[in-house]
């Protein structure tokens, strides 16, 4: 290749001076990204897990700098996450589960992105606080470490077993009993575990106390029991009851309530009295936001839950004796990422809630006396704070942090009042382009059917008067894109692509559509959508002629990209209006729903024909036959959320019909590119379709 002049290396050097380099793929998705995060009930100590590129490792750190000290030393982009982090109570050992895909169904089955021909193991490891080597402990997964520090159950196989923490002895079989055991829960003396017996369509909860005495099982009735929660004097154990599976079918397409109730039971006497029971309307169904019923047994003998029936997941007390529920945290907004004190009197949350009409659509951390209506807000601003945890001596919390500039990052704040400071900036790259990203403003329009959809704008400064714009789809459903990086990992890679492509001069829309969360109970579970007729993607083609209205949009430019159920509404999108979305990206998207309609059953619900119908309109595979715009198909064959022949389907589909599509298989990822080389792959591949078919 012909060596540039040095006038033309001249011009090429001040153009992106002047113009502005872009920067990479890599350097915007280079952040480091932490879960995990986990206090020791005593102390000051806290550790959690950051993904460096793919390398994911443990890092602690001790009051009152909390400085940052990497424990472990994992050097490979070898997918194997680490999930179950835990600190021994006596803050002397870290515990954790490596390898599985815990985002996903199955989440102990071992994932192998790397193809080995002996595939990794699902492996639970131990580690002293202060430093050492990490020691695999066994195969096995959801560890639960004794209140004594000295031992770790754990659940191999749906059964029982036992280790030293250390390593120093062989694992033994602690219980093996019929059905899959799960839900270890020590109670507060360490002298016996409680646990939930799955037995397909009923379960029990269980205590085991030791190898000679009979497991008890805890009002063994016809239900559904899950969730055993310890009382703080050890001699109670509450937990949630919801129906067992069986009875007449009932009708597929109509929304009904889903029971469910919190029961209290005696260790010494076996039974249990009902504590509270959900009233039985839609929004009194079982939670399905994070943490669900998110039972806690706090001081003060205050039990302690989250429901949604007034229309919002808020928080309740009820004493353990029984009473009246008190609603502690009122107002229209949602509570998250709830957790509990070490002394049991405070109950620390992420809620989507301040004084800026823009709160709605990020996340503050509040604190709420277990047993008295008096929340406070500890964080506002523009930033988004998520995932708080107090430490074990109640001075700080550590939490996670991002703004729209800065990725998700650890910091700590007075337990009160106070401002969070990072202590984990170190881990950024320099190359990281932070003064590059540009701030989302809050949009709001109405869909035909005059719902206000909340979404985030992102605008590239200066560049031509029109031009190209996308309408960007999260997944879940129940999820909700804000004015920031975002808390999920899946969703963290979204944000670096969107801004990815706002560096390459589009405007990009990511929306909130009906059936996410944030927005209350009516916008979470809307009627007719999903399986039962897809009302959310009215959304979708709103947010394209919103765009199309713009006057610095050019309409003939405006694509679509999703992942998951965004890649389900993107091929919604592209089959029912390419004349309003020129080319789209489904990143594993959901295509085929009828098959998911009508459960089999004997005698078939009293709708079935009718449900397969409507699965079927609701589906993206119905509308091929008008679907003219290109699209990319990406997906990886290990995913455990949406099956791989869900993108064969389509794809044969649109062959058949002569529709310009592209591939990427990625064999042997799951649904959450566990490889951070295939997150690159993806983003990169996506980008260039998008900037080739749309672009300058
Ligand atoms: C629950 C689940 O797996 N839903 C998928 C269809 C999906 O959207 N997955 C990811 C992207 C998520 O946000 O859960």
């Amino acid at each position: 290749m012909r060596k540039p002049s040095l006038l033309t290396a001249f011009y090429l050097c001040f153009a992106s001076m002047t113009y502005g380099q872009h920067y990479s793929m890599e350097a915007i998705t280079g952040y480091p990204f932490p879960s995990e995060l986990t206090p020791a009930a005593q102390g000051s100590k806290v550790a959690w897990a950051v993904n460096e590129q793919g390398k994911r490792n443990v890092y602690v750190a001790t009051g009152p700098d909390f400085s940052p000290r990497k424990l472990s030393n994992y050097t490979q982009d070898d997918g194997q996450e680490i999930t179950s982090l835990s600190i021994s109570d006596n803050g002397k050992w870290v515990v954790y589960t490596r390898g599985g895909d815990h985002s996903g169904k199955d989440g102990f089955t071992p994932v192998n992105p790397t193809h080995d021909p002996i595939p990794p193991k699902t492996e639970i490891w131990s580690v002293p606080f202060e430093g050492g080597t990490a020691k695999v402990l066994s195969e096995g997964d959801y560890p639960a470490v004794s209140p004594h520090g000295d031992s770790v159950a754990f659940i191999k196989g749906g059964q029982a077993y036992i280790i030293a923490i250390d390593g120093s002895a062989p694992p033994r079989v602690l219980f093996s009993i019929k059905g899959n055991s799960s839900s270890l829960e020590w109670s507060p003396d360490g002298s016996k575990i409680a646990f939930v017996s799955d037995r397909n369509g009923h379960s029990f909860i269980g205590v085991y106390t030791s190898a000679t005495a009979p497991i008890q099982w805890i009002s063994p009735g016809f239900a559904q029991d899950n969730s055993p929660r310890w009382s703080p004097d050890g001699t109670q154990i509450a937990f949630v009851r919801t129906p067992g599976t069986g009875g007449a079918p009932d009708s597929i397409l109509a929304r009904r309530h889903k029971p469910w109730e919190i029961r209290v039971a005696n260790i010494s006497e076996g039974n249990s009295t009902l504590l509270w029971k959900a009233p039985a309307t839609l929004s009194g169904s079982i939670p399905t936001t994070d943490g669900a019923t998110n039972l806690h047994w706090g001081a003060n003998n205050s039990v302690t839950f989250l429901s949604y029936h007034d229309g919002w997941p808020h928080l309740y007390s009820i004493p353990g004796k029984g009473g009246t529920p008190l609603l502690l945290t009122p107002g229209n907004f949602m509570c998250e990422q709830i957790s509990l004190t070490a002394d049991k009197k405070w109950l620390v949350f992420s809620a989507n809630n301040g004084p800026s009409p823009q709160d709605i659509d990020r996340r503050h951390i509040a604190r709420v006396p277990v047993d008295k209506a008096a929340m406070e807000m500890l964080t506002t601003g523009d930033g988004i704070e998520t995932y708080p945890v107090v430490t074990g001596d109640g001075q700080n919390i550590i939490l996670f942090t991002a703004t729209a500039q800065q990725p998700l990052l650890t910091a700590k704040m007075p337990f009160g009042k106070g401002k969070p400071s990072l202590i984990s900036a170190s881990l950024l790259p320099k190359d990281f382009p932070a003064a590059k990203l540009i701030t989302p403003t809050q949009v709001i329009f109405k869909a035909p059917d005059g719902t206000p959809v909340h979404a985030q704008l992102y605008q590239p400064a200066g560049g031509p008067a029109k031009k190209p714009a996308i309408v960007y789809v999260h997944g879940g459903p129940q999820r909700q894109m804000v004015l920031g990086w975002h808390w999920m990992d899946y969703y963290s890679i979204d944000y670096a692509l969107n801004q990815y492509l706002v560096d390459n001069g589009f405007i990009v829309l990511a929306i909130n559509y009906r059936l996410g969360i944030g927005y209350g109970y009516e916008f979470h579970k809307p009627a007719n959508a999903g399986v039962l007729g897809a009302s959310e993607y009215q959304d979708v083609k709103a947010a394209g002629e919103w765009l199309a209205a713009q006057s610095q949009v050019d309409p003939k430019r405006i694509g679509i990209y999703g992942g998951s159920y965004g890649g389900f509404l993107t091929a919604h999108a592209l089959g029912r209006d390419s004349r309003l979305f020129a080319a789209g990206v489904d990143i594993h998207g959901v295509h085929n729903r009828s098959q998911f309609a009508a459960p089999p059953a004997t005698p078939p619900a009293p709708d079935a024909d009718t449900a397969e119908k409507v699965a079927l309109l609701s589906s993206p595979v119905a509308y091929v036959d008008t679907w003219t715009s290109p699209v990319l198909l990406i997906h990886a064959d290990d995913d455990r959320n949406v099956n791989f022949n869900q993108s064969i389907d389509l794809i044969n589909r649109l062959e058949k019909k002569g529709v310009n599509y592209e591939t990427l298989s990625i064999p042997d990822d799951t649904h959450h590119w566990m490889k951070y080389s295939n997150e690159l792959k993806v983003n990169k591949a996506a980008a260039e379709f998008l900037i080739r078919q749309l672009g300058k």
